[in-house]
Formats: C-alpha cells, sequence, structure tokens
C-alpha cells in the first residue's frame, strides 16, 4: 500500500511513502489568491473554451438551464468568441503572451510571497475560477507542498453570488473529493476596509496629479449585474455604493463629484444603474469637458477596465463633445494595492500564523 499522497505527518502514515518521495514540510498554511479568470488565447476556439465554461456558471446566469442552453450553445457560442477575442487582441500582454488579469494576478501572488519570506511556514499561489491555472489544480499542489490550512481570497473587494460565492463554491467543490482536507478560511469581501479606502484615494490622488488637467467629475464604475439578483438580496449594489460613499468621505469631495456607475452589461435584462457607457455619453452631452473613470471593483486591470473604460468610453466622450478624459489604473500590483491584500490575508491568517 504505497498510494498515500503527501498530505499529512510522517507519525501517521508511517513508512508507507516511496523512499524517493520529496521530503514534505508538514503544518503549513496556505494562501490562494483567486481571480476571475481569463482565456489561454485571443482565437475563436480558446474564447469559445473560457466563454462556454464562464456563462454555464449557474452563479452567473440564473437562467433556467431549459431556456439558456439554446440560447448559449446557439446564438451567444457562435458569436461572442469571435468579437470578444477582437477586444481582448487589443490588450493582450503579448509579452507573455496571456491576459493582463493573469500578468497582474500572478505578480500580486508573487509580491504577497515576498511579503511572507521570513514566514516560512507560509505559501502563497494563486488560481482562476474560469480556465488556468484551476482551483482545483492549485489547492492539490499547496496540499502536496504540506499545507493543511488553506486561506481562500476571493480577489473581489465587494461581495457578489456571481464572483464570491461562485469561487467559494468551486473550493468546495475541490474539497468534496479529497479524503483528507486541509482545514478551509475564505476571505470576506473588503468593500469598506480604511486600508482600502485609503489605497483608492492615495492612488487616486497620485494618478491625478500626474494629469494635465483636472477632472470636473470621475466616475467609481463597478462590474455590473442583473438588477434582479439585487433584488433576490446580494449585497453587492449596497457594497458598492459604500466603497464610493467612503472614498468621497476620505477625499472630502461632494456628491456629484464622484459618482457611481455600473458597466459591462450583458443581454437584454436590465442590469444595475446607471449605467457608466450613457453616463459617459450623457456628462459630455451636458457640458462636461474634463473627465476620469476610476473602477474599485477591479482587483487587477483586465478586459472590463482596458478595453471597455479606457479605449471604449473614451471613444464615447470624445464623441459626445468631451475634451480630456483618463482611464485610472485598478490598484493592482502597486504598493497601495499590495497594503490591501497584505491587510486582508493577514487579519484571516490571525490565529493561525
Ligand atoms: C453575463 C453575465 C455576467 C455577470 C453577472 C458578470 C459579473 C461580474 N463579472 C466581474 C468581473 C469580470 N468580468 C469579466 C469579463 C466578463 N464578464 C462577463 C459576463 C458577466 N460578468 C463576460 C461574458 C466576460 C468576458 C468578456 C466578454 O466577452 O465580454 C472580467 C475580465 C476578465 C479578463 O480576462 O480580463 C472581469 C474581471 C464582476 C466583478 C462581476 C460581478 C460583480
Ligand atoms: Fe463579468
Ligand atoms: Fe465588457
Amino acid at each position: 500500500m504505497n498510494e498515500h499522497k503527501p498530505v499529512s505527518d510522517t507519525a501517521s502514515v508511517g513508512n508507507a511513502w516511496p523512499k524517493d518521495h520529496p521530503p514534505v514540510r508538514f503544518g503549513r498554511v496556505g494562501v490562494l489568491l483567486v481571480n476571475l479568470g481569463t482565456p489561454e488565447a485571443t482565437d475563436y476556439w480558446s474564447m469559445r473554451r473560457y466563454l462556454k465554461e464562464f456563462l454555464s456558471d449557474r452563479r452567473v446566469i440564473e437562467v433556467p438551464r431549459a431556456v439558456w442552453w439554446p440560447i448559449l450553445n446557439g446564438i451567444i457560442l457562435s458569436t461572442r468568441p469571435q468579437k470578444s477575442g477582437e477586444a481582448y487582441e487589443t490588450i493582450w500582454n503579448k509579452e507573455r503572451n496571456e491576459s493582463p488579469l493573469k500578468t497582474i494576478t500572478r505578480s500580486q501572488s508573487e509580491l504577497l510571497a515576498g511579503t511572507y519570506a521570513e514566514e516560512p511556514r507560509v505559501s502563497v499561489d494563486w488560481a482562476m475560477r474560469y480556465g488556468h491555472p484551476s482551483i482545483a489544480s492549485r489547492i492539490e499542489a499547496l496540499q502536496a507542498e504540506g499545507c493543511e490550512k488553506i486561506l481562500v481570497v476571493p480577489l473581489y473587494p465587494q461581495y457578489a453570488a456571481s464572483t464570491t460565492a461562485t469561487v467559494n463554491d468551486k473550493v468546495f467543490e475541490a474539497l468534496m473529493k479529497m479524503r483528507w482536507q486541509p482545514a478551509l478560511r475564505t476571505a470576506p469581501p473588503w468593500h469598506d476596509d480604511p486600508v482600502y479606502i485609503d489605497a483608492l484615494a492615495t492612488s487616486l490622488e497620485r494618478h491625478l496629479a500626474e494629469l494635465d488637467f483636472t477632472p470636473e467629475v470621475v466616475l467609481t464604475s463597478y462590474h455590473g449585474l442583473p438588477e434582479s439578483y439585487l433584488k433576490k438580496g446580494d449585497p453587492y449594489h449596497c457594497h458598492c455604493h459604500k466603497t464610493t460613499r467612503l472614498l468621497r468621505d476620505r477625499l472630502g469631495w461632494p456628491e456629484d463629484r464622484l459618482r457611481v456607475t455600473f458597466q459591462s452589461r450583458f443581454g437584454r435584462e436590465v442590469w444595475l444603474q446607471p449605467y457608466t457607457d450613457e453616463t459617459v455619453k450623457q456628462l459630455a452631452r451636458d457640458g462636461v469637458k474634463r473627465l476620469a473613470i476610476m473602477t474599485p471593483g477591479f482587483v487587477s486591470d483586465c478586459l472590463e477596465t482596458l478595453e471597455e473604460i479606457a479605449i471604449q468610453n473614451g471613444e464615447f466622450f470624445h464623441e459626445a463633445g468631451g475634451e480630456q478624459f483618463a482611464a485610472i489604473p485598478c490598484l493592482n500590483d502597486s504598493p497601495e494595492g499590495m497594503a490591501v491584500l497584505e491587510a486582508v490575508v493577514s487579519r484571516e491568517l490571525q490565529g493561525w500564523v
């Protein structure tokens, strides 16, 4: 019976491991950062695989399967892969041949690991909810390193069932297949954490100081959700509003200078409003000449910020009469961004490390 995996202490497994088994450091704690996911390439089939996995998630699309299946397989997966692939092509990290979301998530994980260099019991890793590296593969890898406890950090400051909950579901699904599970913690959202609010304020002020204009209005644009999810009790809408209110208070700005909007709607349903694109056009029509958009709900820059906000919405603003436009980068792996992740992780690791 030499089938034991290196999952726990030698005392209980005795000498059942193969003699050439690599040394295992027991009693370790794993931190797993989990972001949304991203296609492996921009061609039709890579895009289709990614979109199919994403849009088959019942936490993302709550329409009954009998209705959704023909729409997804018949219409969406025949046209959207091409269209979205072209959009990804405009922001693709050509050097590493991957999407910016993946590059930045990896860097966040590596920098966070660096802050635990003096704490050899902690391993930091990263995974994607859709695509690669998968959650199950990284949980297995952490366990193989000797992690008996794992902190999962869904990389979303505001909780939504379509993002945070589906990460946690996938983690528990991986654990369902394990005989010997690690102990698990999942990090809560940090939409009102003072470290996060301060990071947003510092980053915004720094980027505004680098511009050659002062925006009359700054939009805080969050990813949208169908309005029906809010009505079913999802706290996401409230979390977004609270983040912006706290940021506005921290900056000491009046209400109409820092506003909430929702972007990236999909399909025909009503989504959370006001919509970012319509607001951008309306502001320009109303005579606003200088506009900036920041995206506090995105931990890393991605398609939705680099293409939809910086490119598309910049064009909308100029076409409707606006003159100066800026997209503020996400916190990413900046010192402020890393301070937020460190604060979230160190708080949740209390009692474990
Ligand atoms: C169709 C339903 C969708 C819901 C609900 C949804 C919620 C949601 N998404 C994010 C964050 C991201 N979404 C991203 C891309 C993206 N989102 C959807 C659909 C829904 N999202 C699609 C189909 C796509 C793929 C791109 C496209 O075809 O338009 C991304 C970017 C990923 C990248 O690789 O860059 C992020 C990030 C949140 C936070 C959220 C709910 C709060
Ligand atoms: Fe999305
Ligand atoms: Fe989008």
